[in-house]
């Protein structure tokens, strides 16, 4: 079953009077339990895309059902519900506040949520059930300037998963990290992603998306290819050398 469902999804900023289409009739759908990574050059509109079907940010035309509705008839408010409620969200610049420690940043969305009716304590727990499986529970109480970028990464995967999403969106959740905090991260995802979480994101590192079961590789605001990772091999190495030269087909 789809989870989401892109219609002739188009985006233009206007910027100093002058019009920037950035996306151009996109298509595209996801299924439930897959993990999509989206590539391209840069400017080519992959940061636009994840933020336009995740509400975001609006879209200028087309349709993005996401579990069957169509988010561009939503308001603001139901929106923000939605983003809350049913998505997670990591990001390269993790966006933590700095007067909460890590364990307080981590529940802050369920605290937010109507969702998850709970007592503070239970919220707590849940929290630091998270950082335990993430093995980040001996940081719990620190300030978010008191740990590595690969502890607060992870600290950002334990945020994104507090209120149960149906989906998680990551704008580059690797690209601040060196290669052993990157794999550390992807390995959490991915264990996330076998649990059934659907994952879509966006990224510049070939091992990043060769751990994903399907790429879209998008130029110039559309779809110029899509790569299939999901019957390949299960030895990363051949899955970073198949995918690497579908990409340079493409002209990466
Ligand atoms: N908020 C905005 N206002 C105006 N223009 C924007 C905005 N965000 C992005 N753009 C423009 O949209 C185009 C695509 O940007 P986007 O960030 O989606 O590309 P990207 O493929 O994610 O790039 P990168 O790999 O460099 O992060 C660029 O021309 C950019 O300048």
């Amino acid at each position: 079953m789809n989870i989401l469902e892109v219609k002739d999804l188009c985006k233009t900023y206007i910027v100093n009077k002058r019009q920037n289409n950035v996306l151009k009739n996109v298509n595209f759908m996801i299924d439930e339990g897959e993990m999509v990574a989206v590539m391209g050059p840069s400017g080519s509109g992959k940061s636009t895309l994840l933020y336009a079907v995740s509400g975001m940010d609006d879209l200028t035309a087309g349709e993005v059902n996401f579990c069957g509705k169509n988010i561009a008839g939503m308001s603001e408010r139901e929106l923000a519900d939605l983003r809350l409620d049913e998505m997670g969200f990591i990001f390269q610049q993790m966006y933590m506040l700095k007067n909460l420690t890590i364990l307080d940043n981590i529940i802050l969305p369920a605290t937010q949520s109507k969702k998850q009716r709970e007592p503070r304590r239970e919220t707590a727990r849940r929290g630091q059930d998270f950082m335990r499986r993430l093995g980040i529970i001996d940081i719990a109480d620190n300030d978010i300037n008191e740990v590595s970028g690969g502890q607060l990464q992870r600290a950002c995967i334990c945020r994104s998963m507090m209120n149960n999403p149906k989906m998680i969106f990551a704008d580059e959740p690797t690209g601040a990290l060196n290669r052993t905090y990157s794999d550390e991260v992807m390995e959490e995802l991915v264990k996330l992603n076998s649990e059934g979480t659907t994952i879509m994101l966006v990224t510049h590192d070939v091992k990043v998306a060769a751990k994903c079961t399907r790429v879209m590789y998008i130029v110039d605001g559309n779809i110029k290819g899509e790569y299939d990772l999901s019957g390949c091999s299960t030895q990363i190495r051949e899955r970073e050398r198949a995918l690497n030269n579908w990409l340079l087909e493409l002209g990466w």
